[in-house]
């Protein structure tokens, strides 16, 4: 029995939201995408939150819906790849949730995220040499808020949700 939110962290294309959404109906537990919830209250799409305030003005509005999503009843939560930059979102995961740090290769990451334009940080001419600095910069800081690390490489989102689920209420000490 999971009475707490669980928060899926990690690389754009690791599938955070696409898992997020299959973990909560095996669960039976809601499910809320902060970058959805983000658009939603902003009325705008992220490209134009990019374009119009910065990727600071995005951050800045990551943080406000991290915080109020914390502070909800329990849920499965899919976050943005780069809600672990600011120290305070770290701490909010930490204190509020368990963290799931959904891994993939980088051959994995751009292949799935080749297949939408909607992310601003990889319209680059070079994206596969942006993932890996993105991958390398952020990987410690997934490290320092997970409480379990899943390798998504060779399953389909059903069977890393089922993974997931799997270690989630079998592991004794979560
Ligand atoms: N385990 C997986 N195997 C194959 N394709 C996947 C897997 N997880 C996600 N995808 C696909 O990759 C794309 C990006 O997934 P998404 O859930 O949006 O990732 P994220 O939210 O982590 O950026 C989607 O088209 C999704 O269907
Ligand atoms: O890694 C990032 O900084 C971002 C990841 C995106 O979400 P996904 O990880 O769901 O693609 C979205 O929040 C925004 O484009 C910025
Ligand atoms: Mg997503």
């Amino acid at each position: 029995m999971i009475n707490r939110s669980i928060f899926l962290v990690g690389p754009m294309g690791a599938g955070k939201s696409t898992i997020g959404r299959l973990l909560a109906t095996q669960l039976e537990l809601p499910f809320a995408d902060s970058d959805k919830v983000l658009e939603e209250r902003t009325g705008a799409d992220i490209p134009w939150i990019f374009d119009v305030e910065g990727e600071a003005g995005f951050r800045r509005r990551e943080s406000e819906v991290l915080r109020d999503l914390c502070r909800g009843a329990p849920q499965v939560v899919a976050t943005g790849g780069g809600i672990v930059l600011l120290p305070e979102n770290r701490e909010q995961l930490r204190q509020y949730g368990l963290v799931v740090y959904l891994q993939a290769s980088v051959e994995q990451l751009l292949e799935r995220t080749s297949k939408s334009s909607n992310r601003p940080l990889l319209r680059v001419a070079d994206p596969r040499a942006r993932i890996i600095e993105l991958v390398r910069e952020r990987d410690p800081l997934y490290r320092e808020v997970a409480d379990i690390i899943c390798d998504t490489d060779d399953c389909t989102p059903k069977q890393a949700a089922s993974m997931v689920a799997e270690r989630l209420t079998q592991d004794p000490v979560l």
